[in-house]
């Protein structure tokens, strides 16, 4: 039987470990620096074996998968280039940038096997082995980025291991190519995102209305400020060209409106708003889930016992019923926020007027 190891078994690694046990025939071992995630993972039987001591983990691997922070994963690298691995074993990582970690194994001379640098677009602003879920890849896009000396069959195989498993749609880029284009829709959101929540929380130190009258609007922004601080201040390290030239762009870009609000410009600031939202009208859907579309809308619940039950009841005398019910946890203060999934348009548009009626405070995101 062949063997895959995951090294590092939190939200993308589990949720990849899971992936591979489940719809492959490999041999799924998992390791980790941290006893309790192996542990973790093994209960909830996201990997056949688990081990907290890298030799054993990686020794007669066909396939290596680096699911760490970068500047982890660029460490482990050359721990595995001092091991005799497999030769024809293929070691890919999921790293969410591309340039910095292909360069670093195309120097590691005596790195056995064949190195192809991947990225899984999905996630979470959440981290660790709990976090992790077998749908977390499907229908998103996986990017390989190999590079010329790449030989096409193993391309191939990963690719369709990868297809396989994660059931995500599996893309070729260059890595300085990706790195400029996930620069742009990953990396300065998350840097936007938190700056605007320190310059919130700044303000909000001498006044606390101001956290405590955020709504949907910041919530739904600020989201992914609540991400892992170490990965993401290694993701900014390692895409360092591209995210100082995003920056200026964006200084830029924020200037010019600040010119439009100095000048009272009513037209132009429309204009900003209108490019905007038909722009974001655009984008492609993605749509996640076993094989139906989402029909979603997230309602702002108090902390209270029978809340849940309260709501389900309500769309349960109209007749809707619920394809899932979830409690978002990314609410700091005393209210909560239920995410509630339906099985057609009509009756998200049922509900959310249902519920509107009863008072409460419904969104529904354009996907
Ligand atoms: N979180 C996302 O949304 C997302 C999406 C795509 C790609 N990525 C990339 O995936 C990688 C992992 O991110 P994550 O969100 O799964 O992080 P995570 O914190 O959930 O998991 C990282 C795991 O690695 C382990 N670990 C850390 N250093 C280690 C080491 N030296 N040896 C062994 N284990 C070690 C940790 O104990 C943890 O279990 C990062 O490189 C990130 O850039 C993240
Ligand atoms: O959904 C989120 O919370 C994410 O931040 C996921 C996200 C992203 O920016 O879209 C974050 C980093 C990854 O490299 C890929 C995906």
């Amino acid at each position: 039987m062949k063997k895959a190891v995951v090294l590092g078994i939190g939200l993308i690694g589990g949720s990849l470990a899971l992936c591979l046990k489940e719809n492959t025939t490999l041999d799924v071992h998992g390791f980790d620096a941290s006893e309790e995630s192996i542990r973790l993972a093994e209960a909830a039987g996201m990997i056949h074996r688990g081990h907290t001591e890298l030799k054993p983990a990686v020794e007669e691997a066909d396939f290596l998968f680096l699911a760490v922070p970068l500047g982890a994963a660029a460490r482990l690298l050359e721990q595995l280039a001092e091991f005799s691995l497999k030769p024809d074993c293929i070691i890919s990582d999921v790293g969410s940038t591309k340039g910095q970690i292909v360069q670093h194994a195309g120097r590691l001379k005596n790195l056995g096997g064949t190195f192809i640098g991947g990225h899984p677009m999905a996630g979470s602003h959440r981290s660790g082995v709990q976090a992790a879920h077998s749908l977390l890849f499907e229908n998103a896009y996986y990017v390989l980025t190999p590079v010329p000396e790449t030989p096409m069959s193993e391309v191939q195989k990963l690719s369709r291991l990868l297809e396989e498993a994660t059931r995500a749609r599996l893309v070729i880029m260059a890595p300085d190519h990706h790195d400029r284009v996930v620069g742009a829709i990953s990396h300065l959101p998350h840097i936007v995102a938190a700056g605007l929540v320190n310059q919130v929380a700044g303000y909000n130190e001498s006044n606390e209305w101001f956290f405590r009258l955020a709504a949907g609007g910041f919530r739904d922004l600020t989201r992914v400020a609540s991400s892992h601080p170490v990965m993401w201040r290694d993701i900014l390290l390692s895409n360092q060209k591209a995210v100082l030239h995003l920056l200026d762009d964006w200084v830029v870009e924020m200037k010019q409106v600040r010119e439009l609000v100095s000048k009272g410009d009513a037209e132009e600031i429309e204009m900003f708003f209108r490019q905007a939202k038909e722009a974001r009208e655009g984008l492609p859907e993605r749509k996640k889930g076993a094989i139906l579309p989402e029909y979603e809308c997230y309602v702002d619940v108090p902390d209270a016992p029978g809340e849940i039950a309260k709501v389900a009841h309500l769309l349960g005398m109209e007749g809707i019923s619920l394809r899932n019910i979830g409690v978002m946890e990314n609410r700091e203060d005393r209210a909560g926020v239920l995410r509630l999934v339906f099985h057609t348009g009509e009756q998200l548009e049922k509900a959310e007027a249902r519920l509107r009626a009863s008072g409460y405070q419904v969104f529904v995101l354009d996907s």
